[in-house]
């Protein structure tokens, strides 16, 4: 869980090599990679920048006497800060650098770089390299620091499978400006399933122990309850649960996006890559986020034990928290998405409605009410509602203050938290549509049976959740509201039978979980005693710092 020094290594730097190497480099390297002959990070972010790219500090400068490329750091915001595995495991990296060719800045490319000696490990002449220290969590990765002093490369170690720089320092362009960015859009794509995963863990652990733990009385005179019977524990724990899976579905189909843009890529087909951007910008944001809300509800809804580390929630927490700033920081990705969404609105009032992609054809559809009795159809399109007004709402904000002379990058951040509500509800509106497009896929009818309850409890759960947004124009009534509010209960009860069996469907093993409280047996507290009694505190009876510091301090007479 902590993770592993050598995960950047199969997460990005293999990836890297894959979509931005030609087929000719990847011959020399590509396979002592995945033999592990060498190992390698994607070092990309500064100490002084991370998530303005254009503004990376890092040069590559080509020297055509030599057909090499001079790394260089020239101050000390420049130094790579954060590539995880960089510090002390990887003897090669990607790094990404401005690269500038006859004085000309061709912006950030990337670049396979030898950082160690193969042999002896040591950091190579011109590097300086070393690990940043102790994080919130991720404290088995060796998140590292990088210099360059005038460090050569040869010319083709520029990765060249889309841009080139010739012998004689002619340069060729990538068919699209950010092709280089495809490592990030890549875990972006992949981060749903994942951070999905986390809040299971979480989730696995508090819903296991709340059929262990009983306090208090439902009605009176009974056995205690199981603390899963409160309809506030289910509260807090089952909309979670249907959102881990809405995650994992809305993950496999990011999944097979990125494969079919990489397909495409390599035919010249570069039409996806802004979809893809925008889509992936505001699925990480949206889910990371939300994973983490919902993995620190698990840990409360265990109580005392929950603080405890027996339960292993907080180190849950810890990593999943991560992905609201890698990988692009949340709020700087939604506005991402917001661009997207602006451009979409542009093009419906120039009358270009037809070309708008799929995602967002809603935007230039109004409807008038929904009938929420008939069904998750309806909730759809209330959720295209609540999207497309915030939607038209930021983005008219904005064009107005254009209009009235603000110059573009003030107007933009004048109406940016409006554009991050908007790029977070059509995020959410993606999401149900996945969920409920998976749930009609499949074909067990008694698991398709368990996974429409879990479908309605989720899109229950979002409309009251966004409903200011629904009430503010009269879209939906109030006692429309109290349908929703009916059923999100009706369906928190439905689902407490399956509650145990939804989770155990994940199969995590007790090895995994790491949990005395989430242990598949039950057997919380002898264990959280046996756990207790194994701590290094109580190796022996009496402490040390009972002579050194208690007793002069109990015998003092002052
Ligand atoms: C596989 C398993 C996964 C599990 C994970 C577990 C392990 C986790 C380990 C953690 C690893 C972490 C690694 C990292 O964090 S690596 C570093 C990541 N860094 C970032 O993400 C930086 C964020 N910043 C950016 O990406 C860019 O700077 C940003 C996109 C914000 C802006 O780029 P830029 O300034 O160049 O562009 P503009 O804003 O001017 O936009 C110009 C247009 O370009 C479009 N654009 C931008 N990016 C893309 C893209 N990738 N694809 C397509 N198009 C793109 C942008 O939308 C603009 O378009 P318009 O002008 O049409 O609006
Ligand atoms: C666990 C972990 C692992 C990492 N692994 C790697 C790795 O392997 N390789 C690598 O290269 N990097 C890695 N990083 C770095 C990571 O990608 C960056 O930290 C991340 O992209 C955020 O950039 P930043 O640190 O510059 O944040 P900043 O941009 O400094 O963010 C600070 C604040 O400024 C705000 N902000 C910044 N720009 C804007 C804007 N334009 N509009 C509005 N608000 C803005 C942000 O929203 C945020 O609130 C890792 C980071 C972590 C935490």
């Amino acid at each position: 869980m902590e993770g592993h020094p050598l995960a950047l290594h199969d997460v990005m730097f293999i990836p890297a090599l894959v979509a931005q190497a030609s087929d000719e480099q990847n011959k020399k390297w590509l396979r002592r990679a995945q033999r592990r002959e060498i190992v390698g990070c994607y070092a990309q972010t500064e100490l002084g920048h991370g998530s303005n790219l254009r503004k990376l500090e890092t040069t590559a400068t080509y020297d055509v006497s030599t057909q090499e490329f001079v790394l260089h750091t020239p101050q000390i915001t420049s130094l790579k800060w954060w590539p995880g595995g960089l510090g002390k495991s990887s003897n090669y990296a990607v790094v990404v650098a401005n690269m500038i060719v006859k004085e000309k800045h061709l912006g950030p490319h990337s670049f396979l770089v030898q950082l160690r000696d193969e042999i002896t490990h040591q950091s190579l002449k011109g590097i300086t390299v070393g690990d940043i220290g102790p994080k919130l969590s991720f404290n088995a990765i060796d998140n590292g620091f990088l210099g360059f002093d005038n460090y050569r490369i040869p010319r083709t170690n520029l990765l060249m499978r889309h841009s080139r720089v010739e012998p004689d320092g002619t340069y060729v362009k990538p068919p699209h400006a950010k092709i280089n960015y495809s490592a990030m859009v890549r875990v972006r794509s992949h981060m749903a399933t994942g951070q999905g995963n986390f809040l299971a863990q979480a989730l696995t652990i508090a819903v296991r122990y709340s059929t262990v733990r009983r306090q208090g009385f439902i009605e009176s005179g009974e056995q205690e309850v199981k603390v899963l019977d409160y309809q506030t524990q289910q509260h807090r724990l089952f909309p979670s649960i249907a959102k881990a899976y809405a995650f994992t579905f809305a993950g496999y189909e990011t999944i097979r996006l990125y494969e079919q843009l990489l397909k495409e890529v390599d035919t010249g087909n570069v039409s996806l890559m802004a979809d893809l951007h925008a889509l992936t910008s505001g699925l990480k944001s949206v889910v990371t986020h939300q994973t983490a809300q919902g993995i620190e509800q698990a840990r409360m809804a265990c109580g005392g034990h929950g603080y405890s580390q027996a339960s292993y929630i907080s180190e849950i927490f810890g990593v999943a928290v991560g992905g609201c700033t890698y990988e692009g920081e949340n709020m700087v990705m939604l506005l991402q998405l917001a661009r997207y969404l602006v451009k979409s609105v542009e093009q419906i009032k120039a009358g270009e409605s037809g070309k708008l992609g799929p995602l967002v054809a809603y935007l230039a559809v109004k409807v008038d009410g929904v009938d929420l009795e008939k069904g998750v159809e309806e909730y759809m399109k209330a959720f295209q509602h609540v999207s497309r007004l915030q939607t038209w709402k930021a983005s008219e904000k904005f064009l107005k203050l254009l209009k009235s002379g603000e110059k573009r990058e003030v107007a933009w951040n004048k109406s940016s938290v409006e554009l991050t509500r908007a790029s977070r509800l059509h995020t959410r509106l993606y999401i149900a549509e996945t969920f409920k497009r998976s749930v009609q896929e499949v074909a067990d009818p008694r698991l398709k049976e368990v996974l429409t309850d879990l479908l309605h409890l989720h899109v229950n759960y979002e409309l009251l959740d966004m409903a200011t947004y629904a009430l503010e124009d009269g879209f939906l009534s109030s006692s429309q509201l109290d349908y929703v509010r009916d059923q999100l209960y009706f369906y928190l009860a439905k689902i407490r039978p399956n509650a145990v069996s939804l989770v155990d469907s994940w199969e995590f093993s007790d090895m995994q979980l790491r949990s005395v409280l989430g242990r598949r047996d039950g057997n919380v507290y002898e264990n959280l005693v046996a756990w207790a009694k194994a701590s290094p505190l109580n190796k022996t009876d009496v402490l040390p710092s009972v002579e050194k510091y208690l007793k002069p301090m109990m015998n003092s007479k002052l």
